[in-house]
Order: structure tokens, then C-alpha cells, then sequence
């Protein structure tokens, strides 16, 4: 299926819709991210088609530098083994998630998150940390991740590689698979199963609108978008 065909299959669906369609579809015990991965703030939201990222800690000894040296020890950290890759291959509608190292450091920031999204990401998920988060937030573009952390990478985190199979909070998401990420969290169908999970959500959702908009309706409370 085309991106432009999955992205309009799960338009407007809410986490806990795609959540159902997945258990209609006899995926119970697929799809859902654990908890602790969460809105970096409050209100973001995002669906799209994962690109993915894996990062590694890295066991490389810091050598002795002066404040000068460093410097170009840190250029060369991100030119050498901590490569921007990713950022060229972004297309249009889809989320970049990225498997952490785990460690207390920012992998993901005001900046590189920006310039993703300016690449035509929708979002980023991450199973680990992001630094620069007043920015972040005031940029409005949606992350999720497991926790807020201060470090920058180098002498701690590696580039992996981009377009495999990573793990974030548990669930296995696969280049292609679908993200959605909302108030309650994250979860990523297959994208073999798009079809299926996104019908059966569109008509959770349908049945939830109707049955929402009459109780608008009985206490006289003036409609929105999310009962119509
Ligand atoms: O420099 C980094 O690797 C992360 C960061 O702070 C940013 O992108 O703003
Ligand atoms: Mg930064």
C-alpha cells in the first residue's frame, strides 16, 4: 500500500480506536508501546510510517583534551561515528524512530528534531532521551520518548544503523509499519495488518462520535470536531 493510501486509512483515528482495531483484527498482544514512553508534551499527536534509526552505546575511551582539542574531537565524533544519515532519506508523512542506546543523553534535541520535521517528518519517537525540551515543547513538533536527559553524544553514543527492525518500549517496529501516538501513548501496527486494524477502528471511532454527540446533544454543550 501506498504511504499517501495508509496515511489516509488512519487519518483522525485516536490511539485507543487503532488499539481496538488491533484486538478486532486478533492482535492482543501486538502493537502497544510501553507507558513509559510518553508525549513530550501535553496535546501532541502523530501517525505516520516509521523510518527507523538503531543507536548503540559506545565503550571508546575519551582521550585527555584540552578545551581546543575538544572541540574537534566532538566535529570528528559526529562526522566518524555518530554519522547524520538519516535525515536525507526522510520522506514525506513519515516518523523517525529511533532505538536509543539507553544511556542519560539527548539524542534527539531542538535542532535535529527540527530539521527532520523540516525534512517531512510528522514526528519522532524514541525509546530514549531528548535535551533541549523547553525548545522542543515551544516547537510544537510531536515527540514521544521514554525520559528528558542533558548529554550530547559523543564518547557515549554511536550510530547503528537505519532501516532495520528496532525495538522501542517493547514492540518490534519495522520500516513501513505504522505509528500513532496520542495522550495514551504509542502503538505501531504492521503494516501487513494496516488494512484490517484501520477499518475496524474507523468504526470504533464512528460508533464513539455517534454515541459521544448524543450525550453533547442531551446536555446542550456546543459540538466539536471530536462529535462530528
Ligand atoms: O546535538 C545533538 O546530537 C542533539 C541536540 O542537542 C540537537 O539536535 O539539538
Ligand atoms: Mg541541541
Amino acid at each position: 500500500m501506498e504511504t499517501a493510501e495508509l496515511l489516509r486509512l488512519f487519518d483522525g483515528l485516536r490511539v485507543a480506536d487503532v488499539r481496538d482495531g488491533l484486538d478486532w483484527a486478533g492482535l492482543h498482544a501486538k502493537g502497544t508501546v510501553s507507558p513509559e514512553v510518553k508525549p513530550l508534551w501535553q496535546g501532541a499527536t502523530m501517525t505516520g510510517i516509521a523510518r527507523t534509526m538503531r543507536l548503540r552505546p559506545s565503550e571508546k575511551a575519551v582521550p585527555p583534551l584540552t578545551p581546543e582539542e575538544y572541540t574537534g574531537w566532538a566535529g570528528r565524533w559526529y562526522r566518524e561515528i555518530y554519522p547524520n544519515k538519516i535525515t536525507s532519506t526522510i520522506q514525506q508523512g513519515e516518523i523517525v524512530v529511533i532505538q536509543s542506546a539507553g544511556l542519560p543523553v539527548g539524542e534527539v534535541g531542538s535542532n535535529n528534531s527540527l530539521e527532520w520535521h523540516a525534512a517531512g517528518a510528522t514526528g519522532v519517537l524514541t525509546s530514549g532521551g531528548v535535551r533541549d525540551t523547553d525548545e522542543c515543547i515551544m516547537q510544537e513538533v510531536p515527540i514521544f520518548c521514554r525520559y528528558r536527559a542533558q548529554s550530547m553524544v559523543q564518547g557515549r553514543v554511536e550510530f547503528d544503523s537505519l532501516q532495520v527492525p528496532v525495538d522501542i518500549g517493547g514492540v518490534l517496529i519495522r520500516p513501513g509499519d505504522i505509528v500513532v501516538a496520542d495522550g495514551d501513548g504509542v502503538l505501531a501496527v504492521p503494516v501487513e495488518h494496516a488494512g484490517t486494524v484501520a477499518k475496524y477502528a474507523r468504526q470504533e471511532l464512528e460508533n464513539d462520535m455517534r454515541g459521544r454527540r448524543a450525550l453533547y446533544e442531551k446536555l446542550g454543550r456546543p459540538l466539536d470536531a471530536s462529535v462530528q
